[in-house]
């Protein structure tokens, strides 16, 4: 029985545990309190890993991640793991979209509730400095506070919802989703983002990429309501933490509630010297419900994907397997077929891959130019080519993709073309399926054909002169070669393209002599 080795990196909950501890497929290694360079040892043979916000999956990680096939991301935020540096390495990454959204959003309300009552402060006057003094913390109500949410997603909208609910006026800025996300919630919705500065409470729920880092600095607070109240259970860095750090100081901010910081753990920042804010270390996702949900569904994705049976939740799969139709499914397959044929008959250094589709298979054409820059590839490049890091090889080569949806001008209902060209030649083979799910290569270089793509292949191209093909038949026969097929094309150039089937491998020494006939102008071999 094939074992996988699953290395937990992060807590996660112990549900989650138990079932990589029950499956008898799964070795799985609770990594969680070694220190981050001894994990690099622990990673290095290992399948799949486990990770939340406290490892990082940078260049060291991947690097040392020799064998790893997927990364779980267990909770929301990727901005820790580099995707691309994990797909030119093959790994898939994968995250828990929506396990811990309740828990973000709660969290959420609990800052701007604090912020608003400034309750953590009264607390402790009262439980640690054991001080009455109620006329201290006088503070404001949500109810008719115009709130501004910036990332109106799993968790933005739900903040939304509970806030319309504290009879606030919710006014949603997110570029990404149709307006009637927003409406149908009945929450305003602003393509102006100088309406949500303009807004009493401000809160952010965006992922953190190049366009939402600093998203908020010293020029949006300045454009800010003087007090204007902030929260951040997003990720550290989308407010520029110096100009909150300002904006707090000089009280144009009165409040803010901060779950998220840049640099993580924060325990001697700059903004925990303040006394106009609330902060908590990283906990939007902490709680037993949540952490139940996330531990069960990344355990369950760590060990399919470790299997190699489902990639759900995956950023970096160039292909949705859900969403390609059964019809197309089998083209993906002879397109990688061919792609490998292509760059057998053509073993040159590959200039660049063309990939044409007619029929309704035209739809899916960077599905099918995956599978057959998979095929080209394979065994071509001395790297181990898959379909998350295909492209990325192929760029780094230099090599060129094109994918062109051609007009349905064959016979066939989907026809697939592939044309590789080298530095020394083109190849260009065309292939279809028939109803029956027969795989077919229909033309080899401008010779119409029928062979199914299976077997020991011997092409041989010559001049289209009478008897070459009994002294090709007898000339294997004496090498000791069985043919199983045998089909023939013709150009108009007064040339011939014989595609032989034979039981076994045609030798170097009968390549030889075919090769010497005189009406011989090439031989090639391949093996499908
Ligand atoms: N503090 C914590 O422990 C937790 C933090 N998070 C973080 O909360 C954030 C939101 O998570 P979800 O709502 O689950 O994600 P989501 O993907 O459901 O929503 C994000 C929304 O942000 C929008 N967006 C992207 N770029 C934008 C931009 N430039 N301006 C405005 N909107 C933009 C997207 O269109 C999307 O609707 C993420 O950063 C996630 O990592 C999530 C869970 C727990
Ligand atoms: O899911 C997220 O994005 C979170 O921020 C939660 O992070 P964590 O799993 O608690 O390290």
């Amino acid at each position: 029985m094939e074992k996988y080795k699953v290395v937990v990196c992060d807590h996660i909950h112990e549900a989650g545990l138990e079932m990589l501890q029950n499956d008898p497929q799964i070795d799985y290694v609770f990594a969680a309190d070694v220190d981050k360079t001894a994990l690099l040892d622990v990673i290095a043979d290992a399948d799949v890993a486990i990770t939340r916000s406290s490892t990082d999956v940078d260049d060291k990680f991947i690097g040392a991640a020799k064998q790893m096939k997927a990364i779980v991301r267990a909770g929301v935020g990727v901005d820790n793991v580099d995707i691309d540096g994990c797909s030119k390495e093959g790994i898939i990454v994968m995250n828990v979209p929506t396990a811990n959204t309740i828990a973000a959003v709660e969290l959420t309300m609990a800052h701007m509730l604090s912020c608003m009552r400034m309750f953590p402060y009264s607390h402790d006057h009262l439980k640690n400095q054991r001080i009455w003094k109620r006329e201290k913390w006088y503070g404001y109500e949500l109810k008719g506070k115009k709130l501004g949410i910036i990332g109106f997603g799993n968790i933005g909208s739900r903040v939304g919802v509970r806030c319309k609910a504290f009879e606030m006026d919710v006014v949603a800025y997110d570029p990404y989703i149709p307006a009637s996300k927003a409406t149908d919630l009945g929450v305003k919705y602003t393509d102006s983002f100088d309406e949500i500065l303009g807004c009493d409470i401000i809160t952010i729920h965006t992922p953190k990429n190049s366009e939402t880092i600093d998203i908020i600095g010293a020029d949006e607070i300045a454009k800010m309501k003087d007090g204007v109240v902030l929260v951040n259970c997003a990720r550290g860095g989308l407010y520029n933490e110096e100009a909150l750090y300002d904006g707090l100081k000089s009280g144009k901010i009165r409040f803010a509630g901060i779950d998220v910081f840049k640099k993580e753990p924060a325990t001697d920042h700059p903004l925990l010297d303040l006394d106009n804010i609330v902060v908590s270390p990283h906990l939007g996702a902490n709680t037993f419900e949540s952490q139940y949900n996330i531990g069960t569904q990344a355990a369950q994705q760590a060990i399919e994907a470790a299997k190699g049976i489902a990639f759900p939740n995956a950023f970096n799969l160039p292909i949705d397997e859900t969403k390609i139709p059964a019809f197309v499914k089998p083209f993906l397959e002879l397109g990688q077929k061919i792609g490998f044929m292509a760059s057998e008959l053509n073993r040159a250094p590959i200039v660049s891959i063309k990939v044409s589709a007619q029929g309704d298979i035209a739809e899916y054409l960077d599905s099918l130019s995956t599978f057959v820059t998979v095929g080209t590839l394979a065994d071509k490049t001395g790297d181990t080519i898959n379909y998350v890091n295909a492209s990325f090889i192929a760029e780094q080569k230099g090599i060129k993709i094109e994918t062109s949806a051609e007009l349905d001008s064959s016979a066939y209902k989907n026809l697939i073309s592939v044309k590789l060209t080298t530095d020394k030649r083109v190849v260009d083979i065309d292939a279809t399926i028939f109803e029956e799910g027969v795989q077919r290569i229909v033309e080899v270089n401008g010779f119409d054909l029928d062979v199914e793509p299976k077997g020991n292949f011997t092409l041989f191209k010559n001049t289209d002169v009478p008897g070459v093909i009994g002294k090709v038949g007898s000339l294997l026969a004496r090498n000791g070669v069985n043919i199983g097929d045998f089909r023939l094309g013709r150009n108009s150039n007064g040339e011939a393209l014989a595609v032989i089937i034979t039981d076994t491998p045609v030798k170097d020494a009968a390549l030889s002599e075919l090769s010497a006939l005189e009406e011989c102008i090439s031989v090639d071999t391949v093996r499908l």
